[in-house]
């Protein structure tokens, strides 16, 4: 049965989030085991866990460390690297600055963005970044652990684009020329929230991520991120050890007809101390060009869409949200922004 035909039984009104092992990726047989799994995920909840993911707990370690010195620095210090002064919002995004939700009152996250940038910098002679990330003087390795990160996330999200492509009947190789393969990514650290609770008041207000799909990694033991299913009910992605979290992005669900889905989510931290994560927004090159997937498309559900590319897509997102009154956007549409 094609993805077509099977998307009207699945409801998304899920109660848990799966988990799946990618592990075992090297023969065609398990990496076509997997892309069930996934699909599966993609098209009831719009999210799933990866474990065995590859990224090396000491990687982790590192730019957790790096990022919590950091955003302990003095609100002087970070304030010189605002994202506003730079280019394509690089660098630091103070604590309310954004408002993803406009019917919320701001978000009560502090943000670290950066994009590809190779690890060795002389080896960046010849092959300089349109846009350069700026980096604090301190704390000492904040850089080297920020990009260590970075690429090994990187590494996920090629295998990760494969196999979404076999999830979709796709030859294998679809998704390498059409994902960009230097993506923003940002260290977000969400200060504990005290006193009555207020819908209005969120680490991070509802919203959908705007590009084609998310690997976030959340601290572990600290509870903050939920998510919408079908039946308005924000369950818990409570984070699991050794696991990223993955989601499908607007972007994604559209070049799918809908039929992977992206799901509507927030996080706020109530746990009583600081909260730690670092979500990489990967998305499409500008000049892809985005009509349904046609394993997504039958008589019975017809293109929704309109043929658009990729590009332009991004930035009507990025006006409508202006028109809307919303002062800055969450990570995945600054991505957009610079593209
Ligand atoms: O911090 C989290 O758990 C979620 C972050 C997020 O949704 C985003 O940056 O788009
Ligand atoms: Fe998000």
């Amino acid at each position: 049965m094609s993805l077509a035909q099977t998307a009207p039984s699945a409801s998304g009104a899920f109660d848990s989030i799966p988990i799946i092992d990618i592990g075992h990726a090297s023969t065609l047989e398990e990496r076509a085991a997997l892309a069930r799994q996934i699909r599966d995920a993609c098209m009831n909840v719009g999210f799933f866990y990866i474990k065995n993911h590859g990224v090396p707990e000491e990687t982790i370690d590192k730019a957790l460390s790096a990022m919590k010195a950091f955003f302990s620095l003095p609100t002087e210090a970070k304030m010189k690297l605002h994202h506003r002064q730079g280019a394509h919002y690089r660098g630091y995004e103070p604590l309310l600055d954004s408002n993803i939700n406009p019917t919320n009152k701001g978000d009560l996250y502090e943000s670290f963005m950066i994009g590809w940038e190779k690890l060795v910098p002389e080896e960046n002679v010849g092959d300089t970044p349109a846009v350069a990330n700026r980096w604090p003087s301190e704390p000492a390795g904040f850089r080297e652990a920020f990009l260590d990160y970075y690429h090994a996330t990187l590494g996920v999200a090629k295998v990760l684009h494969r196999l979404f492509a076999l999830a979709l009947d796709l030859p294998e190789t679809y998704f390498d020329d059409k994902l960009r393969h230097n993506p923003m990514m940002r260290g977000l650290h969400y200060p504990p929230q005290t006193g009555p609770e207020d819908e209005r008041i969120m680490g991070i207000g509802a919203h959908s991520d705007f590009q084609c799909f998310t690997i976030l990694w959340q601290e572990p033991g600290i509870q903050a991120l939920q998510i919408l299913n079908s039946e308005k009910q924000w369950i818990n992605a409570t984070p699991v050890p050794g696991t990223l979290v993955i989601n499908i992005a607007d972007l994604l669900s559209r070049w799918t007809n809908d039929v992977f889905r992206s799901t509507v989510h927030r996080a706020i931290n109530r746990s009583g101390v600081s909260r730690y994560s670092i979500p990489m927004f990967i998305g499409a090159n500008s000049d892809v060009v985005v009509e349904p997937i046609p394993s997504c498309v039958s008589p019975e559900r017809p293109a929704k869409y309109e043929t658009i590319k990729a590009g332009d897509y991004v930035r009507k997102r990025i006006q409508e949200m202006y028109q809307q009154g919303v002062a800055t956007s969450n990570g995945a549409t600054r991505q957009n922004d610079k593209q």
